[in-house]
């Protein structure tokens, strides 16, 4: 779940960035969309205790992230928060089996080979373990990152752009994944996106909209089991700021 009131964000020196207050139940998904520079990614970081906001609070898989400081939020989002990024960042110099070994490592946990060999198997690529990252395909090298994301069993998962400069079939590929690994693991999805075929890719199952200035929300439960008895919750969208919203 995802709870943000009145949530902003000052870079020093900028504006404040506004956003939409949201409330998305676990296991629903969250299209993030708007122009370039609307603030999608500050809200990503701000979700993921990346940076704390200049004013408004912010409750992310029941964590109220105020209370959290330096090594408690970088702990909470090792564990809470699978992150699949725009730029991959797979280590070049280690296998992919080593890319998600790192995972452990950064959550202070203990290697699981088994975890990473069913993470991988899941996804497909559980062939090109031993391989560089440099020897995967970029669709090969997407799998293997969400594989890394959801490693720990995230209860929020956050894409950045995961469908840039991809063409329309890999596309709605991608979008499919991030729905399918996402309902398998229960987390709750954000897809943070300029590009409108993803909402096209997601809308056939949407259950309400928001439109607002710059950031504009659409969701959906993620999937008929889950959304029962969670729906209402799901869409219980608010938007005291930005205006002209919806459900
Ligand atoms: N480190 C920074 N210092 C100052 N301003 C910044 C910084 N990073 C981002 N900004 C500004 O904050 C605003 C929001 O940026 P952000 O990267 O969150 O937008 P975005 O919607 O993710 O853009 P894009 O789709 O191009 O990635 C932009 O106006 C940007 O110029």
């Amino acid at each position: 779940m995802i709870r943000t009131q009145g949530l902003t964000y000052a870079y020093p020196g900028g504006n404040a960035l506004e956003f939409p207050d949201v409330d998305v139940a676990q296991g629903a998904v969250l299209l993030l969309s708007g122009p370039s520079g609307c603030g999608k990614s500050t809200w990503l970081a701000l979700v993921a205790a990346l940076v704390a906001p200049s004013s408004g609070s912010l409750v992310v898989a029941e964590q109220p992230l105020h209370a959290l400081k330096n090594v408690a939020a970088d702990a909470w989002r090792a564990s809470a928060v699978g992150f699949l990024p725009q730029k991959l960042h797979l280590s070049a110099a280690l296998t992919v089996y080593q890319n998600l070994a790192l995972s452990f490592w950064a959550a202070g946990l203990a290697e699981d080979s088994a975890r990473i060999h069913a993470a991988l198997q899941a996804l497909g690529v559980h062939g090109l373990a031993q391989r560089k990252p440099s020897q995967l395909s970029g669709g090969q090298a997407q799998r293997v990152a969400l594989a890394r994301a959801v490693l720990l069993q995230p209860r929020v998962l956050l894409a950045d752009e995961p469908t840039a400069s991809l063409d329309d079939e890999a596309a709605a590929d991608a979008v499919a994944l991030l729905l399918n690994t996402a309902s398998q693991h229960h987390a709750t999805l954000v897809i943070a996106t300029h590009d409108a075929r993803v909402a096209t890719l997601i809308g056939a199952h949407s259950q309400g909209q928001i439109g607002l200035q710059c950031l504009s929300l659409l969701r959906k439960p993620l999937s008929n089991a889950e959304q029962s008895g969670q729906a209402g919750s799901a869409l219980a969208a608010s938007s005291t700021r930005g205006g002209e919203g919806t459900v």
